[in-house]
């Protein structure tokens, strides 16, 4: 018998979550049956999108873990995997939520890297650039929540791709880490006296392509900055994910029509078909240094409430993950 501690969510979020949202239980798990393992948690993922998934207890809370127990052949003791089931110290699984590491994994690379640049937001990044932008050489991209954990690798990956790229991050430290990246410009949204003389000093040209991460007021200052054709990759809206009420105009369509924008809504697991093959190029650019890492690790599973809401205040530089 194995004692599990999970983190349940007690009261529904209103407006930004709270400490008393959530309740750390302690259960006992049965050993693994036949085809099922016993799995431990070695690092878990704190995201955004679980602002919103958390209540329904949607099978969508990454982890990386270790198989502690197996009467399962696929997943030998010892082995890692990516698993979705939870906020959870340990779990037992019949082996179909689960993602084995990929194969041939560094031995001198975390494998906290599978929930990050090497994961589900390096993917992100990759998909909406290749996949939804089509992102060219010499063309201006701009990224929002550019220091986090998809931001940073979409400016990364844009660089590797031959483009300018302008970034846009909450802090002074954040916008000195996109400049040790290689961004080409990069500012604080929260002290430049205008956004719109921000965006326009960056890329007095216009931008080709958005990535958005942020929206509401963001987008609203940002679309006019698009050149005529521009695209956007319409990848999250963290500054609205918080709201009691929803946040009304102006609306954008106005000015898509004007400068004729595409804009394309988009969640990586469109092309999860894709993943072996892209975590691979992704994880020989990180091999030849031209993909750079950076982690905010929290430590100790009783403070995944505490990670998420930094998350959602933006502590991170980088990936958000919670070291067990
Ligand atoms: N479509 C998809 O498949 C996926 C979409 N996403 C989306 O991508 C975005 C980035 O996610 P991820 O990289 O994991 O998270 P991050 O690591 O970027 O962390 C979130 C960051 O958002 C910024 N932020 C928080 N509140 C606000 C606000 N009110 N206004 C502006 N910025 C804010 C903070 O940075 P700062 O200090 O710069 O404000 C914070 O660090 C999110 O919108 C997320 O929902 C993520 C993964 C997959
Ligand atoms: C629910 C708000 C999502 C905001 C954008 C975002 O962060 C998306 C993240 C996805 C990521 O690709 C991994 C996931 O599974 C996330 C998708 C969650 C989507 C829930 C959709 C629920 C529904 O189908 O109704």
């Amino acid at each position: 018998m194995v004692q599990a501690k999970s983190w349940v969510m007690v009261k529904h979020f209103d407006g930004f979550p709270k400490d008393s949202d959530f309740q750390l239980k302690v259960e006992e798990l049965p050993e693994p049956k036949d085809g099922e393992v016993l799995l431990e948690a070695v690092f878990l993922s704190v995201d955004p999108y679980m602002r919103w998934v958390f209540w329904n207890k949607l099978p969508e809370y990454c982890k990386t873990a270790e198989t502690l127990s197996s009467k399962n052949p696929a997943f030998p003791v010892g082995s890692h995997v990516v698993s979705h089931c939870g906020w959870r110290s340990h779990s037992v699984s019949d082996g179909a939520d689960l993602i084995p590491i990929m194969a041939d994994w560094p031995s001198d690379v975390s494998l906290s890297l599978a929930l990050g640049t090497i994961g589900m937001p390096g993917l992100t990044a990759l998909y909406g650039i290749e996949e939804v932008l089509g992102l060219q050489k010499n063309e201006t991209l701009l990224v929002n929540a550019a220091a986090g954990a998809v931001g940073n690798v979409v400016g990364q990956i844009a660089k590797i791709k031959g483009c300018k790229v302008v970034g846009s991050a909450g802090s002074d430290a954040k916008v000195a880490y996109l400049r040790e990246l290689g961004f080409d410009e990069a500012f604080n949204y929260k002290t430049v006296p205008s956004l719109e003389e921000a965006l326009k000093k960056a890329a007095p040209e216009g931008y080709d392509c958005l990535f958005e991460n942020v929206g509401g007021y963001f987008s609203t200052v940002a679309l006019p900055q698009m050149k005529t054709f521009g695209r956007i990759a319409v990848c999250g809206s963290i500054s609205t994910y918080n709201d009691g009420t929803p946040q009304t105009g102006p609306y954008p369509h106005f000015t898509m029509i004007v400068k004729q924008l595409k804009m394309e809504g988009f969640t990586q697991n469109r092309w999860q078909h894709k993943n072996p093959e892209s975590l691979k190029r992704m994880m020989a650019w990180l091999k030849e240094g031209k993909l750079k890492c950076r982690e905010h690790v929290t430590k100790g599973f009783e403070n995944m409430p505490a990670a998420f809401m930094g998350l959602l205040r933006g502590d991170n530089i980088g990936k958000a993950v919670v070291a067990v």
